[in-house]
């Protein structure tokens, strides 16, 4: 019997098909796996037919309804896998299948596809454009380099032709994926063999002798396209993959994301890193699915940040391991504090009561004034949050001589006895009440477990997942969780959205990822416009990577999608600008995007209560994210700038950038009070409005009144 394949290509139109040519799908797929490949080309409901005119003569159509046309790579090679392409409406179906042409790449030894009739109409005229313009963008790579590379003759042609990187992105929805990677990973400076090593290497079987030719056959060329196609191979398989809702990130792992995700085992702590919607959270989620293959009964801590972000992970873990009890009762999804705090309670007995950020820095503000000292509440909860919970100080001795890593105002003796007197009278004072803070209850977890022999809240491997914001006392937290060892920790994160100012050196806190660091490029959230625009937010500013160690950066950050452009403006009155939101919310509903697909975004509260009540006046339901309402739940998303970490929507507003929200000043130490401060603050503030655009999949508003925040001047041109 033949078997069957899906390419992505399928599941992109598949997802949105109505029921009934669903059913048709269904039916007709199924006969693939009954019949002989005789009988299938006599089937007369499924009326294989040959394209006239096509490109790829493998091409053929079947009839999947009256109206609905199944494309179908047919082998021509002897094999027996037929790879399904598409289902396209009767009249669309022959132009669809005419003018795309199937081939193995040379060096990656999968299939790619290609429109050729665009290719072969495009590049005289790119040849002609382009023959006034001296420099061409891959100049200084010879054809030999770029042939090694997996570059074909008609491709090879249309490169030579390009001259920036513009054209090269213009041209790329035309050309075979895999050479068009290679192009653009060229076009980013990066050399031929690190492009081998990335692009090439990681997809390339590794079986497959150096000087092997291309005369792999079709079904071997399915199978080496992992990241693309899907191989089905019984019925109960088919039923399964065509009945739930089809998730590219359970199946289509980017060769980079598999291979981190899937490598057998680390000898000690892994990082990825990666910018916004590179699919590090994907990564993750698949890294616990291999933890769990290589034992029976070996015991996961996954973590996160907030609680709607565990509630995510716990769904998509579920989705991800087709909802098996077994193996899902081995992982424990949570946020590093509900830990920490179920910890401690399981260890005193009691529950904890933390305070609030807004009540710990009225104490600070209290003790302050009680004791006459020089420094405000926010120089006193950074030194706290800082230096003091940070490295753990625990007596006057030891912060005497403490080193204060990432302040710029020296303190003298004198100044730090004083200090540390306003540390004791807050301990003393929370202590009194019966409260206490986050970061306390963790030190205090983070000695239970590190003091403890191992039991129920030890596990043998952790999955930190938004750990760049995790504060050194979480880190000591997980750290004591899981005994050190080959796969103890997993990591991911993105220094660029670090937007509670938590820097660490990984490798002080027992955590070294030297050589076991890698990073991901391909952004699989944004349209390539929203992501640029988003990218210009940070202006150039330098981030200190996830370990403390150097530098972060976005170099090769990319978007394969394509969209409209964010609409950016300013407005005279806040009421203005919300009219205009209101707007903006309205045309997507009409659209046909769901309002649980849309979330609006403010620095404030108070602004998105006054957008929850205008919304609710036009008839438009709406919900806090901070509510975690459920995925059923009706209504447009609000949520403030921190509660967006994690998220995405098709549709995302950021309302109210203005120059006095972001940055907020409140947030943001004085230049005079500590020069450093007030420097990592405003870098956390630009951040945190990078991190808000870039939950946009397809529609970016981003809006202000009055006077927009200075951090816009980089991507409006000034004009404000
Ligand atoms: N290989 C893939 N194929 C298809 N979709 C993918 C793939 N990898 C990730 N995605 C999708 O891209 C989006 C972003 O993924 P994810 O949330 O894992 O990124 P992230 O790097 O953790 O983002 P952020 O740092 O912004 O929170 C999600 O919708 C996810 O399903």
């Amino acid at each position: 019997m033949p078997a069957l394949a899906f390419a992505s290509s399928f599941w992109e139109t598949y997802d949105v098909l109505d029921k009934q040519v669903k059913a048709g799908v269904r039916k007709a797929m199924a006969k693939f796996q009954q019949l002989s490949i005789a009988q299938l080309n006599a089937d007369k409901g499924l009326h294989l037919e040959t394209v006239e005119n096509a490109r790829d003569p493998r091409m053929r159509t079947i009839r999947v309804t009256q109206f609905w046309r199944g494309v179908v790579l047919a082998p021509d090679d002897g094999s027996d896998t037929f790879l399904l392409l598409s289902v396209v409406p009767h009249d669309e179906a022959y132009g669809w299948a005419a003018k795309r042409l199937y081939t193995v790449n040379t060096a990656t030894r999968a299939l790619e596809v290609r429109n050729v009739v665009a290719i072969e109409q495009l590049t005289p005229s790119l040849e002609e454009a382009s023959a006034q313009v001296p420099t061409r963008l891959f100049a200084r790579h010879s054809d030999t380099v770029l042939r090694d590379l997996g570059i074909d003759d008609q491709v090879l042609r249309a490169a030579r032709a390009i001259t920036d990187t513009a054209q090269l992105d213009a041209f790329g929805g035309v050309l075979p994926e895999d050479q068009f990677e290679v192009l653009q990973f060229l076009a980013e400076g990066f050399s031929p063999e690190e492009v081998y090593r990335d692009v090439v290497a990681v997809r390339r079987p590794a079986e497959v002798p150096a000087e092997a030719g291309t005369e792999d056959s079709l079904e071997m060329a399915i199978r080496n396209t992992t990241s693309r196609i899907t191989l089905v191979t019984g019925p109960d398989e088919l039923a399964d993959i065509l009945d739930k809702p089809f998730a590219a990130w359970r199946v289509f792992l980017h060769p980079s994301q598999r291979r981190v995700a899937y490598r057998p085992s680390y000898s000690g702590p892994a990082q990825v890193s990666g910018g916004p919607g590179t699919g590090k959270t994907v990564v993750a989620l698949h890294r616990v699915k291999h933890l769990l293959s290589r034992s029976p009964d070996s015991r996961i801590l996954l973590t996160t940040f907030t609680n709607a972000l565990a509630d995510m992970l716990r769904e998509n873990l579920a989705l991800l391991l087709d909802h098996d009890e077994t193996r899902l009762a081995r992982v424990h999804v949570t946020t590093v504090d509900a830990f920490a705090n179920r910890i401690v309670r399981d260890s005193t007995g009691r529950a904890q009561n933390p305070i609030t950020d807004i009540d710990e820095r009225q104490l600070w503000r209290r003790i302050s004034r009680r004791l006459g000292l020089p420094w405000g509440d926010q120089f006193l909860a950074q030194e706290f949050r800082h230096v003091i919970l940070a490295q753990n100080i625990t007596s006057e001795q030891d912060y005497l001589r403490a080193a204060r890593r990432g302040r710029g105002s020296a303190l003298r003796s004198a100044q730090r006895r004083q200090l540390w007197r306003a540390v004791e009278e807050f301990r003393t004072d929370l202590r009194s009440e019966g409260k206490t803070t986050h970061l306390q209850i963790c030190a205090h977890a983070a000695d239970l477990l590190g003091g403890a022999e191992p039991g129920p809240h030890h596990y043998d491997h952790a999955v930190v997942d938004e750990a760049q914001d995790l504060h050194p006392v979480q880190w000591r937290v997980v750290r004591a969780a899981v005994a050190e060892g080959p796969d103890d920790l997993f990591i991911t994160g993105d220094p660029h959205q670090r937007i509670y100012d938590s820097r660490v050196s990984l490798r002080a806190l027992g955590v070294p990822v030297v050589g076991r660091s890698s990073r991901l490029r391909i952004n699989y959230r944004s349209t390539a416009e929203i992501l640029s625009w988003s990218v210009g937010v940070l202006a150039d500013t330098n981030v200190e990577d996830l370990g403390g160690d150097g530098d972060d950066t976005l170099i090769g950050y990319r978007s394969l999608l394509r969209g409209t452009r964010p609409v950016v403006g300013g407005y005279a009155s806040e009421q203005d600008e919300i009219t205009a939101l209101v707007e903006h919310v309205q045309a997507w509903l009409r659209q046909g995007v769901r309002a649980d697909e849309i979330a609006v975004c403010t620095r404030f509260n108070v602004l998105l209560d006054k957008v929850r009540d205008r919304l609710a006046a036009e008839g438009i339901p709406a919900v806090k994210v901070k509510d975690r309402p459920g995925a059923h739940v009706d209504g447009v998303r609000l949520a403030s700038m921190h509660a967006m970490k994690g998220l995405e929507f098709r549709c995302v507003a950021v309302v109210g950038v203005t120059a006095g929200a972001v940055p907020f000043t409140r947030d943001v130490t004085p230049v005079e009070v500590d020069s450093v401060a007030h420097a990592s603050d405003l870098l956390k503030e630009r951040c945190l409005l990078f991190v808000a655009c870039t939950r946009a999949r397809e529609r970016l508003v981003v809006s202000w009144s009055g006077e927009s925040s200075p951090f816009l001047s980089s991507v409006t041109g000034g004009d404000r």
